[in-house]
């Protein structure tokens, strides 16, 4: 039988826990602060690539998080709902095109903690889709080449995503 006194002596202290979470933290470059009010955001994004081997990015509209940095279209996936089809339902919302679940091939996941929250964002690509990509949500867009990439300004969460990107591309072209 568990006493209350047997429990003291297994259950560690508040603070051996915190000691404990600290370091784990501190592993990670997190702090307990941050991570005690920090959300999951899953948020699943896409590149589209034209027959020009150019990828499309989307500027953040003013009055947005981010605002002005250029990122992969996309948006966060509902409760319930399948991340690929989350990600034709915005690829939809945002740019008007349709894509079919199908047609996303998984290129790689950016995993970022920003201030306020932690994003997990899988990456695809797909080369087919229906309909002529605009900017309906009042967004700017650029069909750049892999190689200007690094001069469209991107979240930090993006940055790892580029070579991957990059040489998927270069890949591709030379297939
Ligand atoms: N779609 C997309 N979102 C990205 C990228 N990189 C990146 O950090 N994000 C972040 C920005 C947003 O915080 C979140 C996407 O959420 P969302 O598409 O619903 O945009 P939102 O502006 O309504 O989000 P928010 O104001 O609530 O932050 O993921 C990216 O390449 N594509």
């Amino acid at each position: 039988m568990v006493t209350s006194r047997s429990m003291a002596t297994i259950v560690p202290k508040q603070d051996q826990f915190y000691d404990f979470g600290r370091q784990i933290f501190k592993t990670y470059g997190l702090t307990l602060e941050r991570v005690g009010r920090m959300r999951l955001v899953l948020v699943a994004a896409a590149a589209l690539i034209d027959g020009n081997g150019a990828v499309l990015l989307a500027q953040r509209p003013e009055g947005k998080s981010l605002a002005g940095l250029w990122e992969f279209p996309g948006g966060k996936i509902e409760a319930g709902e399948r991340p690929e089809s989350a990600l034709c339902r915005e690829l939809f919302e945002e740019l008007g095109v349709d894509v079919a679940p199908a047609d996303l091939e998984p290129l790689g996941f950016a995993s970022h903690t920003y201030e306020n929250f932690h994003l997990l964002m899988p990456l695809w690509t797909t080369r087919t889709w229906q309909g002529q990509p605009r900017g309906r949500e009042g967004q700017a867009l650029a069909w750049v080449q892999p190689e200007a990439l690094q001069d469209y300004p991107m979240p930090a969460a993006d940055l790892p995503l580029i070579p991957v990107l990059s040489s998927h591309l270069f890949q591709s072209q030379n297939a």
